[in-house]
C-alpha cells in the first residue's frame, strides 16, 4: 500500500511515549507481544539501557516490522579506509588548538565514509567516554541502500553545512543547518545530502543519554524547552508488488567497539510500520532556545546555554554538556562582556555554525573547531580584549548570523592522528601574544 503522507512528519515532547502506525492497525493492542501481531508484522524490542533501571530514567521501544532485524549476513570488518579511530589511538597535546574548517574530501563518499574522529575519552566497552567526531560527505547513502547503526554509542549531530535527509527506522527527520539531531544507540539510520556537500559535527556518548538540564531557581520553562523536540512518525519502504529477482541487495554498517563491521539483507531495514516507546531519535531547532543571562552584571557560565547534557553518576558532572552561544542581547553594566580568561578542569571543544564568535575576532572559522583541554588557559583573542575594555556598554546583540556551540566534557581528551596533524591553525597561540601588561598604567 502507499504511504500518502507528506514525509516529514513529527511528534512532540522530549522524552515522551509516543506511538506511530504508518498503516492504521500496526500497533498490537493492550499487549506488546501477541501470539500474531497484526498485519503478520514482527515484534522486536530495542532498548537504551538496562531493562531494571529505575522507571524515569527506562529507555526502550517496541518495534512491529516486516522482517526482524536479525535476517542479515554475518557482519565482517568493513572493507574501506576510515578515519574512524578507536579511543585507544589517540594522542596527549595539552595546547590551545585550532582547527582551520576541515574540507569536504573531492573523493566520491558518504556519511559514512566521510567520518573522522577528532578527540574523545574514555572508551565503548566500559560504557564510559565521549567522542567528537566530523563528517562530510557528497554522496547520499539510500542510493546505495546503505544504512548505519552505532552500537557505541549515541549521536548528536550539528550540521553546519548542508542540510540532512536521514531515513532511520522510526521515520524520516529533516535536519537543517542550526537544528541538530539525536540517533541513540543502536537505531538504523541512512543520511541523503539534498543540498549537496555537506559538513558537521557529532558529539558521541558512550555512557547515559542525552537529558534535558535542570532548571533549578530559573522556574520551569527556559532554556531549550521540552516540546520544542520532534520525533518522526513511522515510515516504511514498501517492498516492490513485482518481486525483484535476485532482491536487491542493502547494506547494513554497524560501529563496534571503535570498528566498522558490514553485513548484507535482501530486504530495507527501513521496514517498521509502527512503534511505540520512548527510545527514539528526535531533532532540535536551535533558534527556539531561549537564553537566560545575567540582567544586571557579570559575565556568567556558559553551563546557562546547556540544551541537552549527558550526565555522569556524579551529581552536577557531566561526561558531556551540548552548548550554544545563541543570538541574544547582552545588557550588563559594568562587565567584560566576552568570556572571562579560565582555566577549567573540563575538556571544551567548539565549533561555528555560522557567523563569527564572541571571543575570537579571526580565525575560528564555521566548519573549522577549537579544543582547550583540562586547566589549558584561554580567553578573548588580544583584539576581542582591547575592544570589550573600551566598549561603550549600551545594550548590544550578538547578531542571529552568529551560532558557536561547545561540547563541554569533564573527560580528559586525546587527540586522533589526523586531528593532531591536519588543519591545525600553527598560529593560534599568537593571538593572545599582543596582550599588554597593563598593570598600574591608566588608560
Ligand atoms: O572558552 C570559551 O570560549 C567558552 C566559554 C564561554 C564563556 O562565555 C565562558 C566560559 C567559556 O569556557
Ligand atoms: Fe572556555
Amino acid at each position: 500500500m502507499q504511504q500518502t503522507l507528506a514525509k516529514y512528519q513529527y511528534q512532540s515532547g522530549f522524552g515522551n511515549t509516543f506511538e506511530s502506525e504508518a498503516l492504521k492497525g500496526a500497533l498490537p493492542k493492550g499487549q506488546n507481544t501477541p501470539q500474531n501481531c497484526p498485519m503478520g508484522l514482527y515484534a522486536e524490542q530495542l532498548s537504551g539501557n538496562a531493562f531494571t533501571v529505575p522507571r524515569h530514567t527506562q529507555q526502550r521501544s517496541w518495534l512491529y516490522r516486516t522482517r526482524p532485524s536479525v535476517c542479515h549476513t554475518p557482519l565482517v570488518p568493513y572493507s574501506k579506509d576510515t578515519l574512524l579511530v578507536d579511543v585507544n589511538h589517540l594522542n596527549a597535546n595539552p595546547n590551545q588548538l585550532r582547527w582551520k574548517p576541515f574540507p569536504i574530501p573531492e573523493r566520491s563518499h558518504d556519511f559514512v565514509d566521510g567520518l573522522v574522529t577528532i578527540c574523545g575519552s574514555g572508551h565503548p566497552s566500559v560504557r564510559h567516554g565521549v567522542v567528537v567526531h566530523i563528517y562530510t560527505a557528497n554522496k547520499d547513502m539510500s542510493t546505495e541502500r546503505r544504512s548505519f547503526y552505532n552500537s557505541d554509542g549515541d549521536f548528536l549531530i550539528v550540521p553546519q553545512q548542508g542540510t540532512l535527509d536521514i531515513q532511520t527506522e522510526f521515520g524520516y527527520m529533516e535536519v537543517r543547518s542550526g537544528e541538530i539531531c539525536v540517533i541513540q544507540r543502536g537505531i538504523c539510520f541512512s543520511v541523503n545530502i539534498p543540498d549537496g556537500p555537506s559538513r558537521g559535527y557529532i558529539l558521541e556518548i558512550f555512557g547515559s543519554h542525552f537529558r534535558l538540564p535542570d532548571l533549578g531557581p530559573i522556574g520551569a520553562n527556559g532554556l531549550a524547552n521540552p516540546r520544542d523536540f520532534l520525533s518522526p512518525v513511522a515510515a516504511y519502504d514498501a517492498e516492490p508488488t513485482t518481486p525483484i529477482n535476485p532482491p536487491p541487495t542493502f547494506t547494513k554498517i554497524n560501529k563496534f567497539l571503535g570498528k566498522l563491521f558490514s553485513a548484507t539483507q535482501n530486504s530495507s531495514p527501513y521496514n517498521v510500520v509502527g512503534y511505540h516507546g520512548n527510545y527514539v531519535p528526535y531533532k532540535y531547532d536551535l533558534a527556539l532556545f531561549c537564553a537566560v543571562n545575567s540582567v544586571t552584571y557579570d559575565h556568567l557560565d556558559p553551563s546557562i546555554f546547556t540544551v541537552l547534557t549527558a550526565p555522569t553518576n556524579e551529581p552536577g558532572v557531566a561526561a558531556a554538556d551540548f552548548v550554544i552561544f545563541p543570538p541574544r542581547w547582552l545588557v550588563q553594566e559594568n562587565t567584560f562582556r566576552p568570556p572571562y580568561y579560565h582555566r577549567n578542569c573540563m575538556s571544551e571543544f567548539m565549533g561555528l555554525i555560522r557567523g563569527v564568535y564572541e571571543a575570537k575576532k579571526e580565525g575560528f572559522l564555521p566548519g573549522g573547531g577549537s579544543l582547550h583541554s583540562c586547566m589549558t588557559p584561554h580567553g578573548p583573542d588580544t583584539d576581542t580584549f582591547n575592544a570589550a575594555i573600551k566598549a561603550e556598554l549600551k545594550p548590544a546583540k550578538i547578531p542571529d548570523v552568529a551560532l558557536a556551540f561547545m561540547f563541554e566534557s569533564s573527560l580528559i581528551f586525546g587527540i586522533s592522528d589526523y586531528a593532531n596533524k591536519n588543519f591545525i591553525d600553527d598560529d593560534y597561540w599568537k593571538c593572545w601574544q599582543g596582550l599588554q601588561d597593563n598593570f598600574n598604567k591608566s588608560s
